[in-house]
């Protein structure tokens, strides 16, 4: 049977991409492999039995002149193979930490020009790394988000969960498993801070409210203690605590989108927080560009949840130069502290939730305007 037009290019298109791998895996000369890129085989083929890409092919020969030709030709820093693997897990698998600079910078380097790109146009979700523009659930929609209902309650292993319902699935909007990395974070927040017995904090986002607990919990708890939080079910059960009349507590009941210019008139605050839930990437990049006004001076301090990209040791990496690169932007300098996440008390976190953070070690930032600003 005759093929079509774009029938005979998909298969032309096949038969180049196939050839290009099968030609990186036999391990022919980089000339030899230039020549078949310029020839016309696509960088972006995956082959469909595994989902190799040339990029894989060359990180699994630990080729690093083919990489770094690879990338400079557009290959595509982020494709998986049918394992989830990208081509920079495969250099980590071999221990190959040049290959895998090279594949996470070219990811930072691409993302960092995706939000450029973004502040210049109309573009509103540039991120490669993950595609929410079609995710309109609660998962990745804070509409669909604050219309959904939340059930706090406690998992079989009496792990306070708060969870929301999205299509079969739910996902675990804050989780107990987190008050390590939010004692760790309250922590290098507040101990040793000049204000240390007149703080001022501010925290976006009351999930479990395992972080305002700590904060209250301080030898001197905070003069004033801000919580910006949305969504009705968390309001209801910050009630039910009694959170509405600790003192010093405010709590602003929106969005910190439709908070920021009360927060910015208030200002000066000695630790800021934000851990907030469905939203991307960009978003918290946002929230980054108040900080200068939000915070008192240089010895404040900030930090967020760094948990974007967390599914993935190369996402995660990109995500956490890329918030490094941005703050910087904003005068804010980052430290970074690391946090054992698994430990035999939460192994089977997960439940029958989605496991939102498969990584070993949690990176903590925390920000401090520069001394330049
Ligand atoms: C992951 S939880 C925060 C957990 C908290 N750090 C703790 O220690 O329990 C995220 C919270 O952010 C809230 N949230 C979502 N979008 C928000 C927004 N745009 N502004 C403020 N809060 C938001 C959610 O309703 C949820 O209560």
């Amino acid at each position: 049977m005759e093929r079509s037009e774009s029938e005979e290019t998909v298969h032309i298109f096949t038969q180049l991409g196939e050839y290009l791998i099968e030609s990186i895996l036999r391990g022919e000369s980089i000339d030899a492999i230039k020549h078949i890129v310029q020839e016309g085989a696509p960088l972006w083929y995956q082959t469909e039995s595994e989902g190799m890409s040339a990029l894989h092919a060359a990180a699994y020969m630990q080729n690093t002149e083919l990489v770094q030709y690879l990338i400079d030709e557009g290959a595509i820093w982020n494709s998986v193979d049918n394992l989830k693997c990208t081509a920079a897990d495969v250099a980590l698998s071999f221990n190959n930490e040049t290959i895998y600079t090279i594949i996470r910078n070219a990811g930072i380097r691409a993302e960092m020009l995706l939000t450029l790109l973004s502040s210049r146009s109309e573009i509103e979700e540039p991120s490669s790394l993950i595609i929410r523009s079609e995710d309109e659930t609660a998962a990745a929609s804070t509409n669909a988000f604050l219309k959904s209902r939340l059930n706090f309650i406690k998992d079989k292993n009496g792990q306070e969960i708060c969870v929301v319902k999205v299509g079969d699935e739910e996902i675990g909007v804050m989780m107990g498993w987190e008050q390590g990395i939010m004692q760790e974070t309250v922590k290098n927040l507040c101990e040793d801070h000049p204000s240390s017995d007149n703080l001022k904090v501010l925290n976006i986002g009351f999930g479990l409210g395992i972080i305002d607990t700590l904060f209250q919990a301080l030898p001197t708890r905070p003069i004033t203690h801000y919580i910006v939080e949305p969504h009705p079910d968390v309001l209801q059960y910050m009630k039910k605590l009694g959170w509405y009349h600790k003192p010093g507590v405010k709590i602003l009941e929106r969005k910190w989108q439709d908070s920021i210019q009360d927060l910015l008139e208030v200002g000066g605050f000695d630790a800021v927080y934000t851990d907030t839930f469905s939203e991307d990437y960009n978003t918290l990049r946002g929230f980054f560009e108040h900080l200068p006004d939000l915070l008192a001076g240089p010895e404040s301090r900030f930090s967020f949840f760094n948990g974007l990209g967390a599914t993935n040791a190369l996402f995660y990496d990109v995500y956490t130069h890329l918030a490094e690169l941005h703050l910087a932007d904003v005068g804010i300098d980052v430290c970074w502290k690391d946090v054992i996440v698994v430990d035999n008390k939460n192994l089977d976190r997960w439940g029958k939730t989605r496991e939102y953070f498969l990584l070993p070690l949690y990176r903590l930032p925390i920000g401090r305007m520069s001394n330049f600003v």
